[in-house]
Formats: C-alpha cells, sequence, structure tokens
C-alpha cells in the first residue's frame, strides 16, 4: 500500500478548491458549449437553457468516444517508434516514450534500466539488442537519444494517419460535418470517461509503490487527491496513460472538432468562411507543433511533477477538444465578415506569436539536450548549485517565460477573427492567461526549490516573468 499524508504543500486551494474545481470544470464546459450556439452568446450570464438527460447522453456519442481512445492507443501502440528517456524518477530509473523519427537521433532500443521496474511487463525491442546497441553507438543512459527506424510511428504521424483516415472516410461517406451536432453528447460522454477512468488511476494508485507517486496529490485526502492525481506516471506495461492522454486524443480531436466546424461551414453557407478558415489553420499549426516537437513535453510539470487524475484526464480528454474548439463553434452559429487586409494583420500577430513560442521553446530544448550545441552555445548563461545552468540571454533573458509570451499572443490572434462583439470567442485568451500565470507561480516555486540563490539571481538579472516592462 502507499503511504499516505504527504507533506506537500496543498495546491488549487486544497480539498475545497479541488471539490468546487470538480464541479466547476465540466459545467464551464457545458455552459460554453451551450452558450456558443445560442443567438445572443452571452459569456457571462446563465445558460440559454438547461439540456434535458436525453440531449446530453447518447450511447452512440460514447461509442465513437471510445472507438475514438481505441484507433489513438491502437496507433500509440503501433510497433517501431523511436523512444526517448524520461527524467530521472524518484528511485533513480527513467521511463521511455515513443516519440517522432527525425534527423539527429539514432535508431537505438530503450536502455533496459530506463523500464520502470514496477511497470513494465516486457521490453519493446529486447533487453540484449538493447545492451548491443547501446554499446555500438556509445549513448550515455538518459542522454535523450533514442529509436530511429525509418517507419518510426510518433504523435505527429499518428495525425497523419488520422488525417488520412478520416479523409479516406469522408470519401466514403462518413457524416464528419453531422459531429458539430453531437458536440453535446460527445462532451458528456468524454467527461464520463474523465471520471471513470480517474477513478481507476485513483484505485490504481492504492497499489503503486512509493516511488511511483506523485510530490502532490498524495495528501491522504481522498477528493484532493482523485483531483490531483496520485501517481507520476500510471503505466501498464509500456502504455503510459499520462503522456498518451497530454497529446494525442484531445489535441488530435480538437483538430477534427474544427474540421468538421468547417465541413458543417461549407455545407449552410457554400464555403466556409476566411475568418474560419484562419481559426482552423492557426489551431492546426499549434497541434502539428505540439506532436512535432512531442519529446519537449516530457520536461514539463504535467510529466515529471504533477500526478495523473482528474484533472490532467479531464482537460486532456474533454477540456481541450471541447473547449479549446470554441472559437470555431463560435464562427459555425456566428458568421463574421473578415477582409484581407485585417486577415493580413491577425496572421501577422499569429506569426510573431509562434515566433515567439517556438524560438524560446526551441532555445531552451536544444540548450537542455546540449548546451554547447552551436544554436545556443553563445548565450549567457550563470550556473547553479545542481551543476544545471541557466539562460540568461535569448529569449530567456527577455522575460522568464517568453514561451508563454508567445502562447498568448497566438491566443488573441485565434480570438480575433471571431469579431469584437462578442467576449464569448475571448474565453480561451482570459482562461488561458489565468493558467498560464498560475502555472508561472507553480514554476517558480519548483526552480526556486530546485536553483535557490541561483534563481533569485535569475529573477534580479531578468524581473519580468511573462510580459516585458508589465508582467
Ligand atoms: N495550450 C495550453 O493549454 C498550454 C500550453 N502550454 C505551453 O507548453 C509549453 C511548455 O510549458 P511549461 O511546461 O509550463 O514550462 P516551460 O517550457 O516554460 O518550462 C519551465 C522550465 O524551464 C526551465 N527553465 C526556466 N527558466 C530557464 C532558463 N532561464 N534557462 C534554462 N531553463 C530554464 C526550468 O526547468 P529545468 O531547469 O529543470 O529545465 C523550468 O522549470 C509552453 O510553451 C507553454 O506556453 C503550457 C500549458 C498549457
Ligand atoms: C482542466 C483544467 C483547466 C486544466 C487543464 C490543463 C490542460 C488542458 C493543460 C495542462 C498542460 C497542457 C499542455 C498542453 C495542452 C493543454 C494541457 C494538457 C500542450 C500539449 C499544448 C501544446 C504545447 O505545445 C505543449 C503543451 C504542454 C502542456
Amino acid at each position: 500500500m502507499a503511504p499516505q499524508g504527504s507533506r506537500a504543500e496543498l495546491e488549487f486551494g486544497g480539498p475545497l478548491g479541488a471539490a468546487a474545481l470538480l464541479l466547476l470544470l465540466p459545467a464551464t464546459m457545458f455552459h460554453l458549449l451551450l452558450v456558443a450556439r445560442s443567438g445572443p452568446a452571452r459569456l457571462l450570464g446563465p445558460p440559454p437553457y438547461l439540456p434535458e438527460l436525453e440531449e446530453l447522453w447518447s450511447p452512440w456519442a460514447l461509442l465513437l468516444c471510445l472507438t475514438w481512445l481505441g484507433l489513438q492507443a491502437a496507433l500509440y501502440l503501433l510497433p517501431a517508434r523511436k523512444v526517448a528517456e524520461g527524467q530521472e524518477l524518484k528511485d533513480k530509473s527513467r521511463l521511455s516514450y515513443p516519440i517522432n523519427g527525425r534527423r539527429g537521433f539514432h535508431w537505438l532500443p530503450p536502455h533496459p534500466s530506463s523500464l520502470h521496474s514496477q511497470h513494465c511487463c516486457h521490453s519493446m525491442y529486447g533487453e540484449v539488442a538493447g545492451v548491443a546497441l547501446r554499446k555500438l553507438k556509445c549513448l550515455p543512459n538518459g542522454s535523450g537519444q533514442g529509436l530511429r527506424p525509418p517507419w518510426a510511428l510518433g504523435c505527429f504521424q499518428a495525425l497523419v494517419l488520422t488525417a488520412l483516415l478520416v479523409g479516406l472516410g469522408v470519401l466514403a461517406g462518413l457524416p464528419l460535418s453531422a459531429l458539430p451536432e453531437m458536440l453535446l453528447p460527445l462532451a458528456f460522454a468524454a467527461t464520463l470517461i474523465a471520471f471513470i477512468f480517474s477513478l481507476l488511476l485513483y484505485l490504481k494508485a492504492l497499489v503503486a509503490p512509493a516511488s511511483a507517486l506523485a510530490p502532490g496529490g498524495n495528501s491522504g485526502n481522498p477528493i484532493y487527491d482523485f483531483f490531483l492525481g496520485r501517481e507520476l506516471n500510471p503505466r501498464i506495461c509500456s502504455f503510459d496513460f499520462k503522456y498518451f492522454c497530454e497529446l494525442r486524443p484531445g489535441l488530435i480531436g480538437w483538430v477534427l472538432i474544427n474540421l468538421a466546424l468547417l465541413m458543417q461551414e461549407a455545407e449552410l453557407r457554400g464555403s466556409p468562411s476566411l475568418a474560419m478558415w484562419l481559426v482552423n489553420g492557426f489551431q492546426l499549426l499549434y497541434v502539428g507543433d505540439a506532436l512535432w516537437h512531442e519529446e519537449a513535453v516530457l520536461t514539463t510539470m504535467d510529466i515529471i511533477h504533477d500526478g495523473f487524475g482528474f484533472m490532467l484526464a479531464f482537460g486532456d480528454l474533454a477540456w481541450v477538444p471541447f473547449t479549446y474548439s470554441l472559437q470555431a463553434q463560435f464562427l459555425l452559429y456566428h458568421p463574421e465578415p473578415l477582409g484581407l487586409p485585417l486577415a493580413s494583420v491577425i496572421c501577422l500577430i499569429n506569426a510573431v506569436g509562434y515566433y515567439i513560442f517556438r524560438g524560446a521553446n526551441s532555445q531552451k530544448n536544444a540548450f537542455r539536450k546540449n548546451p554547447s550545441d552551436p544554436r545556443v552555445a553563445d548565450l549567457e548563461t550563470i550556473s547553479t548549485a545542481t551543476g544545471r545552468r541557466l539562460l540568461v540571454s535569448g529569449w530567456w533573458g527577455m522575460v522568464r517565460h517568453p514561451n508563454y509570451l508567445g502562447d498568448l499572443i497566438m491566443a488573441l490572434a485565434w480570438s480575433l477573427p471571431c469579431g469584437v462583439s462578442h467576449l464569448l470567442p475571448y474565453f480561451y485568451l482570459l482562461y488561458f492567461t489565468a493558467l498560464l500565470v498560475h502555472r508561472e507561480a507553480r514554476d517558480e516555486q519548483q526552480c526556486l526549490r530546485k536553483y535557490g540563490l541561483a534563481w533569485h539571481a535569475y529573477c534580479r538579472r531578468v524581473p519580468y516573468r511573462i510580459v516585458p516592462y508589465i508582467y
């Protein structure tokens, strides 16, 4: 049995906050879905009506959600992938994760020590071959290098394969444009799945070894722990639930919902509007980028710090596809004329945001992978007691979270095509600002614990958090 009552500081307002969020998050999602399709589309104020259970519950929607999860899980499980090693865990082991094949990576099976002893029942490539090849390539454990067979299947390839499958389905008569009509029951089914899944994860954590538990999420209060998640990286064999959910079904589902909304608009109005094209294009770029750079997710606090509980399960499986597609939902019911000059300005805003977002993320990732990489070797750094250095010039010398700044600028560009007469399409920008401010504060605490005085020195050197001279 896992020990209860760890002394980690309670977050999200403790058990009361967690209980409130358990109800508030799904309620907000349904509110947004209902308001997006109502005439006045008022973000603030009561929902237009309270849906009956028959409008929410549909066994077909549940079946569709489960089929979607099954398809994405099958793509995740396809053999022969490149594998990266995650951060070192409490018991000094590292987990391996399938990632996209890309130049610069070696084809190398995971080191046996990287397979979590408690959670894995088989190695994907066999241990003997792994050791032999590792010796051959002389790669150290945990170097982040991994397999690269030519047919490597990572998240990005899963997106491409899904697009091919959906394309073939549409050609064969799959009524994709009927999906928007099913958003309410689909969101209900996804929420139901997230609740049941989180419960199973909570029960699984009861028999997990103490070393597999997350630093938070083990307070002993069942509601708080259910919300935050007890186990850090719940797995069955090599199937990592958190990594799978964070990147695949929700993000790819978001793109699919957007596409279905675009197709329905084309059916209703003869062709999709320019605003709908922009929203679809911008968000496809964002999702494609996340899937292409999937290994970057291995160093996020969600993977290395947070347990896998309701917050992430619901966030990944329901919140992302159904609320991140809000702008496209809004446009279907509230067409917004958009001229080319304004569209060009919006594209420019998105490009600036993406440039900052990608530049900052790539700079940090390159630096963390190899500080002497020529792309980052000239940047100024400060040393810390842990041996890791912190960048203090380049993007990371401008503000302490330049990637958040770029992300927020893109969020603005996603809302602008919807015009300025409604607040609803700006919900994502508002929510995301709150999420990133809170996330920045959590990351700050973790960096302070990790780097101590060096972090104070970094904060003195780079005083602004996200927006230069403002915040
Ligand atoms: N659309 C969405 O809903 C969301 C999007 N995101 C996006 O995901 C991406 C990842 O975000 P997130 O995981 O929050 O965190 P970051 O990618 O910003 O990573 C923070 C970590 O970077 C390292 N770091 C901080 N400062 C420096 C420095 N000066 N030099 C070198 N390393 C530094 C520290 O870790 P260490 O030192 O240990 O390496 C720190 O813990 C972001 O682009 C964000 O915008 C995030 C959340 C939600
Ligand atoms: C339901 C709550 C309000 C909170 C849910 C949070 C989740 C939706 C987000 C937590 C961290 C995320 C990340 C991404 C998507 C949203 C969630 C899952 C990305 C995958 C988005 C694309 C970026 O390039 C990387 C992000 C990593 C973190």
